[in-house]
Order: C-alpha cells, then sequence, then structure tokens
C-alpha cells in the first residue's frame, strides 16, 4: 500500500490548517505527524483516513497491484482516535462484534483474546458508557491495532493511559503491527518513539 499527498491542503471556513503537503508513505514504513496542540496533526491524520475530506491538492492510495478508489480505502485501514466515539449503549462483547461485521481480526485473534490482550476480560458484558476513559482507549487500540489491515492510523494512541496502558500500548505495536505501514499523529515521545519517520506539520503552514 502507497498513500501519495501531493500539493494537499485542509482549511476549516477561512483558516487553512495545512497547505502544500506533498509526501509519499510507503509500505511497512512507520511515521509520525509531530506539532504543538492545535497545529493540525489530527486533522491531516483524518484526510490521510478519507474521514474529512481536503480542500486542494490530491490524496491517492494505491497497491502494487492496483489503485485504490478514496471511497474504498477504510477497507485497507483502521484508525484509533479521540474524535471518534464508541458506541456506549454496547457491551464491550458488542462493541467487537460489531466491529468484526466491518473488519477481521489478525489470524489467531478472536473477540475473546482481544480482550484478554487489552487486560479488559472481566468486563466483557460491561456497558461501554461504565467503562473509565482508560478502558476506552484500551478498547479503542484493540479495534485498531488488531484488525486485519494494511495501515494502522493511530492520533494521540496513549490519551487517557496509565503507565501499564502506556506500556501495553507499546507491547501490542512491538508484537501485532508487524510490517503493516502506521502512521501516529502525536505530541508525546512515548507514543512514536518506533517510527523513524518525522512530519512536522509546522512546515505545512502558509
Ligand atoms: N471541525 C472543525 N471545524 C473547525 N475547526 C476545526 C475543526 N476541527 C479542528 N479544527 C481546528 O483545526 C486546528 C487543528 O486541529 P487538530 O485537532 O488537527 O490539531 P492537533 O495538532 O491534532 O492538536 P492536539 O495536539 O491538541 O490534539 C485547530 O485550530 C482546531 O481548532
Amino acid at each position: 500500500m502507497t498513500i501519495s499527498l501531493n500539493q494537499t491542503g485542509k482549511r476549516f471556513n477561512y483558516d487553512w490548517i495545512f497547505r502544500g503537503v506533498t509526501f509519499t508513505f510507503r509500505d511497512g514504513e512507520r511515521y509520525a505527524i509531530l506539532g504543538p496542540n492545535g497545529s493540525g496533526k489530527s486533522t491531516l491524520l483524518q484526510v490521510i483516513s478519507g474521514y474529512l475530506h481536503h480542500n486542494e491538492g490530491t490524496v491517492t492510495y494505491s497497491t502494487p497491484e492496483k489503485p485504490i478508489e478514496n471511497d474504498a480505502f477504510f477497507r485497507y485501514s483502521a484508525i484509533a482516535t479521540p474524535y471518534l466515539e464508541l458506541v456506549e449503549e454496547f457491551t464491550l462483547t458488542e462493541c467487537l462484534q460489531f466491529h468484526l461485521q466491518f473488519k477481521n481480526f489478525l489470524p489467531g485473534i478472536t473477540a475473546s483474546k482481544a480482550m484478554q490482550l487489552v487486560g479488559l476480560e472481566k468486563a466483557a458484558n460491561k456497558q461501554i458508557r461504565y467503562f473509565s476513559s482508560g478502558m476506552k482507549q484500551r478498547i479503542k487500540l484493540a479495534l485498531a491495532i488488531f484488525s486485519d489491515v494494511p495501515v494502522l492510523l493511530l492520533d494521540e494512541p496513549c490519551t487517557n493511559l496509565d503507565m501499564a496502558g502506556i506500556a501495553l500500548y507499546r507491547q501490542l505495536i512491538d508484537e501485532y503491527c508487524g510490517h503493516r505501514m502506521l502512521i501516529i499523529s502525536s505530541n508525546d515521545e512515548q507514543e512514536y518513539a518506533m517510527c523513524p519517520h518525522r512530519i512536522s506539520i509546522l512546515d505545512y503552514k502558509k
């Protein structure tokens, strides 16, 4: 999978958040999008994911075999972001089952194994509305990282996690990210230390 941005820009109303982003994200590589609060890291990640539309330039996706239509890219990627809320009425089991209607987990990962791997097996039948913010974040990470897709997009992945949660996050990336493309938007080194490629959003302010 390759994701190519060419002179890509995004604005909200009259405010350009970034402009002139020309960059190619490649298969199996790990990237961090960096910048201060409010600089546009999450916005760029959402433009890459196709969740937000860009206002100028292009975003294109392709595999070695064929180009991927923009509105089909969601099948090839999974995103964990504070912007997307879990369905509060579901129990954890229902939440995972719902997700599995749209995306498979990696081979060998079942819903119950996923819960166990993020330390939430005892909460299987609890409604999401009663989960703590850190527990919700563990679910978001599980849904993204265990999805069997070639591209993982993580927005501030350690939000609300305690020390044990941060260690768990790093372990999940080590064990389950494999050779998939990983793009993390962050301003916290412990979230993106594993990403050798760094993109500063401040380079795209015009
Ligand atoms: N839907 C929206 N409508 C208008 N402005 C928005 C919208 N979403 C984000 N913004 C603005 O875009 C800018 C970039 O926001 P973004 O969340 O991408 O920043 P960030 O770098 O991820 O910040 P943080 O580190 O605080 O998470 C901010 O000024 C924000 O207020």
